[in-house]
């Protein structure tokens, strides 16, 4: 039904209420609504932003972050790896949660990245289960290019690594900038391949991004749009927005679990309890999911007593064990012959744009970022720097600050962590850093584009983080926002890799061909030429993220620190589960969204099985 107002949702009868109606939330509310006998109940805290351009237009991609509408816009604790620099860290606001607000890019992890989660720990989530839950998902365009052209943009899809009748459509953008190729030769001769099909568990290569947009209406596809919209008329489907949860209520069952029973949260300044028969799910996101827990009592018993909040779940993996991706920007001024996004400044090219869009075609009916790349170590740095991020690459030469007052139990579950992470290290088939290309400016505080000026971008970032941060409260209530600490850069590997990642880079732009269409560096201001010392303060103080972060209600073993097991249940809890990227025990490669996809189609299958 239509979304709802409080009085129709306070008076629902639920089988399973869902906090939070972003990613991984619809994905599962809508699964689990095919069943007409089951009643599903989500409580989004943000808007439906359907039909809103801002949202729906490829091509304005990044241009709702940092405003409240739209975005949740945390700031980290100090960060003392970066300059003591709050790190901003955008969240969706809203029906589709991080799916509404992202870049749209839709990539996917190694298949040992997948596996490591089973080798953790977890039966059941091994690559090619969880293949079939991204393929279900998906529903993948084949890209409009010649068979030539289309293996020199490195992109030839291979129909067995793909969906073609999921709710998400992929397709491929249809203006591609010519200076994608020449990046991609220029990769070449730096030694890292093209890799016209990244989809299939191999990543390594440079690849034409494939994005979440429909192409035939050139509109973001996003679980508000895909999953719930299409089934909102289910008259077992209810959803409220402008709702903040705030408690996760509890009864203590004669076997000793806790039984969620009942939500409350707060619409129009009103405090309502709703309840639910069979299930609470929690997919309120990496940063609200662990806070939610920890109101609501579930979390380490040292942390729950420093804000008086009764300890009903001693769970001390609870906002521990925070991944998350980190960039750096690169920006370099480009022949006047690249038409990138400045020329939107212009009002006449900025309506030819949006003639062309009005036919799915031009810059706006596709997202400005072509190329990506997945950079192993042997090719970013030499064996001495491979053997050395080897050794870094562990629990013992982190900062000493971080681990001070981590649980024995959350350590024993890094420590298998660092192990699994540090073999990957010299293989050539795990990418340490990924770089983002972006057809223009990419906004940087401090510089002004000038618009009459072309410019290019090449994001840096590492791919598998050695340090590790925590969200907890810092209030007995949910409203007031977590305290983020993912002590960035605490792993000195990740400096290393980081700033390996910058050199790499500005060696690209001075590699043919792409070299012969670099006018001028942006930023950083140097060349490959700088010292160490220069890309390391240059890191230290662009450092940004990439909005990926997971593992603050890792699934792992409880004696490693999990805070759920492999069926997404809370330890301690008979019917509470947690379904969003909180769960990822290991982070990624690659960009996070599929796995969030799969992660609620995953959920419901779980749910489904338990229900029968
Ligand atoms: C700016 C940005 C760009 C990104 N770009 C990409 C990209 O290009 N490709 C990619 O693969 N990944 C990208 N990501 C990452 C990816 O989109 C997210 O990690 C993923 O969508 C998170 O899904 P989730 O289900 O865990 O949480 P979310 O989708 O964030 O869902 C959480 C939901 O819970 C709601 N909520 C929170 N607290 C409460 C409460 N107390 N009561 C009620 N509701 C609540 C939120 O409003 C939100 O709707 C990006 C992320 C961001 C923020």
């Amino acid at each position: 039904m239509p979304i709802v107002t409080k009085d129709v949702f306070a008076k629902a009868a639920f089988d399973y209420v869902i906090i939070g109606g972003g990613t991984s939330g619809l994905v599962l509310a809508t699964r689990l609504s095919e069943n007409p006998n089951l009643t599903i109940g989500v409580i989004e805290a943000g808007v439906d932003h359907a039909d809103d351009p801002a949202v729906t237009i490829p091509g304005m991609m990044a241009r709702n972050t940092r405003n409240p509408r739209y975005d949740w816009e945390f700031y980290t604790e100090p960060q003392l790896h970066a300059f003591n620099r709050k790190i901003q860290s955008s969240r969706g606001k809203g029906l589709g949660g991080s799916s509404m607000l992202n870049n749209l890019a839709v990539v996917r992890p190694t298949r040992e990245e997948i596996d490591a989660f089973q080798k953790l720990g977890n039966p059941g989530w091994n690559w090619e289960n969880v293949l079939s839950y991204m393929k279900k998902s998906e529903h993948l365009y084949t890209p409009p290019l010649e068979p030539n052209v289309a293996k020199d943009y490195a992109v030839v899809p291979d129909p067995a690594a793909h969906g073609t009748d999921g709710p998400i459509s992929v397709s491929f953008p249809p203006y591609i900038s010519p200076i994608h190729k020449d990046i991609l030769d220029s990769l070449e001769n730096l030694g890292l391949p093209r890799n016209p099909e990244s989809a299939a568990g191999r990543n390594v290569g440079s690849l034409l991004v494939p994005s979440s947009v429909n192409p035939e209406t050139a509109t973001r596809s996003y679980a508000a749009s895909a999953y719930l919209m299409p089934n909102l008329q289910r008259r077992n489907l209810i959803v409220i927005t402008e709702a903040f949860a705030t408690k996760i209520l509890m009864i203590q069952e004669d076997s000793g679990l806790q039984r969620a029973v009942g939500v409350t949260f707060v619409k129009d300044g009103e405090e309502i309890r709703v309840d639910a028969s069979k299930e609470i799910i929690l997919s309120a996101g990496t940063f609200q999911t662990p806070q939610l827990l920890e109101v609501s009592g579930i979390g380490d018993a040292r942390i729950l007593k420093k804000f008086d909040i009764d300890c009903k779940i001693d769970l001390p993996g609870v906002g521990e064990n925070m991944q998350d991706h980190m960039k750096v920007p690169t920006i370099v001024q480009v022949d006047q012959k690249i038409q990138s996004l400045e020329i939107l400044r212009d009002p006449e090219q900025l309506e030819a744009q949006q003639e062309l869009y009005k036919h799915q075609q031009g810059i706006l009916a596709g997202i400005p970022s072509s190329c990506f790349a997945f950079i192993p170590g042997r090719v970013l740095g030499n064996s001495a720097d491979v053997s050395r991020w080897v050794t870094l690459a562990s629990f013992e030469s982190s900062s000493p600050e971080v681990f001070q007052n981590t649980h024995h139990s959350v350590l024993r579950g890094i420590k298998k962590q660092y192990q699994i992470m540090s073999e990957w290290i010299d293989k050539p088939v795990h990418p340490l850093a990924q770089l983002l290309n972006m057809n223009g400016h990419f906004p940087v505080p401090g510089l002004t584009p000038d618009p009459s000026k072309r410019y290019m971008t090449l994001i840096c970032a590492y791919t598998h983080p050695f340090s590790r941060g925590t969200v907890h409260v810092t209030s007995p209530d949910a409203q007031i926002p977590p305290a983020i600490q993912p002590n960035y850069l605490s792993n000195p590997a990740d400096l290393e890799i980081l700033s390996k990642a910058v050199k790499f880079t500005l060696n690209l732009y001075d590699t043919q061909p792409l070299s012969d269409l670099v006018l001028a560096p942006v930023a950083p201001p140097f060349n490959k030429d700088a010292g160490a010392e220069e890309v390391t303060a240059y890191v230290r103080q662009m450092l940004s993220t990439v909005h990926h972060p997971v593992g603050t209600a890792s699934m792992l073993p409880r004696e490693d620190g999990g805070v759920v097991n492999h069926e997404l249940l809370v330890y301690g809890t008979s019917n509470l589960r947690v379904v969003d990227c909180s769960i990822i025990p290991l982070e990624i490669s690659s960009n996070i969204v599929t796995l969030a996809y799969a992660i609620g189609e995953k959920a419901a299958d779980i749910i489904k099985g338990d229900a029968a």
